[in-house]
């Protein structure tokens, strides 16, 4: 029996349009709640969430049963909390702050075992195998092995070609937040210059053959972001949502 197929991998790569959102709480039964809600993928943040392995281990779990494929974006691409995840059964990664061929290259081999790649090999503990109950997990994990790299600074729109050009490179992710800040334009990702440099990178992404990935958290940029070539588009962050919809109703009741 060989590892689960990858249907979010395989949807990147036919092109489909695939909306997803930000699950932030950190916590398996909001995760729970917000994969009932239909998203095709959801961002099991790592990096800016207050997760850790176990954590984002029962999140995954209570998508178990969910339409909704988790991507689990770690703190930082580094081999030792790449396999760490691996193990706990992500196998879509979203790594931030990515800026050359040969960070995405070590990337790349950081999710495969050898001899393509360097993850370690703790099948026989690994929820990712079933705890050894996929007697094949080891020799076909690889090929279904997701990397979603983020492009959010100078350094990766200049790279950008070359990074798109690495093979195992399944789509490549617009960080607008960090993106402006580098440019500049702290906390400002509605700039002109930043706009273009996105637009830019999302047709270039395109053109590239990997899958388009941007993140808004309104329906107008959404929209914007969606024509300019966005496959694998954000719309949403779940601790926006709540707290946003919390202070609106308090409001209604205070100040009528
Ligand atoms: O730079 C960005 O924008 C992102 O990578 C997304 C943010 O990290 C996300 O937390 C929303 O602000």
């Amino acid at each position: 029996m060989p590892a689960p197929e990858n249907p979010f991998k395989k949807a990147l790569a036919a092109g489909d349009m695939l909306y997803g959102c930000w699950a932030g709480f950190a916590d398996a039964y909001a995760t729970e709640i917000l994969g009932t809600a239909g998203f095709d993928w959801l961002v099991l943040d790592g990096e800016h969430a207050p997760n850790d392995v176990r954590s984002l281990s029962v999140q995954i779990q209570a998508l178990q049963g969910s339409a909704s494929h988790p991507v689990v974006r770690v703190p930082i691409g580094e081999d030792w909390i790449i396999k760490q995840v691996l193990d706990a059964g992500a196998q879509s990664l979203l790594v931030p702050m990515v800026d050359t061929a040969e960070q995405t290259q070590a990337l790349v081999k950081a999710m495969r075992y050898p001899p393509e790649g360097v993850r370690g090999s703790g099948a026989a503990l690994a929820r990712a195998s079933g705890f050894g109950a996929i007697p094949d997990y080891i020799t076909t994990a690889n090929d279904q092995m997701c990397l979603i790299v983020q492009i959010e600074s100078r350094a990766a729109l200049e790279n950008l070609d070359a990074i798109c050009a690495i093979d195992g490179v399944d789509a490549a992710f617009i960080g607008p937040s960090d993106l402006a800040n580098d440019m500049g334009y702290r906390g400002d990702a509605t700039q002109p210059e930043v706009m273009d440099a996105m637009q830019d990178a999302l047709a270039r992404i395109k053109a590239s053959g990997k899958a388009p990935g941007i993140l808004a958290v309104d329906q107008d940029t959404a929209l914007m972001y969606r024509d300019w070539g966005g496959q694998m588009l954000a719309v949403g962050i779940d601790v926006l949502l709540f707290a946003q919809s919390a202070r609106a109703l308090a409001a209604k009741w205070r100040d009528g």
